[in-house]
């Protein structure tokens, strides 16, 4: 079981991720991506498909065409964990 984060810790986290945005309904962090095309979309969804892997700590995610949205939410703890925050940074470095 993964701890997850308490409200003064996700916001804290939240103060370094601009661009992420709590969903409450869905317990994660969100970010909606947008490339030129499919082929640059599926690019970075297979860059994030590796350091999902390695962290392994997995995104839910939705891609139409040229679109990624990301959701980090983490199952075993029921909510926002470190593994969602770590995991988003990894992917800021990618974009
Ligand atoms: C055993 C394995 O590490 C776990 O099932 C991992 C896999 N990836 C995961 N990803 C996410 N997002 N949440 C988890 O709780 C989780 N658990």
């Amino acid at each position: 079981m993964v701890e997850p984060l308490d409200i003064e810790g996700r916001e804290h986290a939240l103060g370094q991720l601009p661009d992420w945005v709590f969903n409450p309904v869905k317990n994660g962090i969100e970010r909606d991506f947008k490339f030129d095309d499919f082929v640059q979309a599926f690019g970075f969804m297979s860059s994030v498909a590796i350091l999902a892997e390695k962290q392994g700590h997995h995104p839910e995610w939705f891609n139409v065409y040229n679109k990624v949205s990301i959701l980090l939410t983490t199952h075993d703890a029921n909510g926002l964990s470190e593994k969602d925050i770590e995991l988003a940074h990894a992917i800021e470095k990618l974009v």
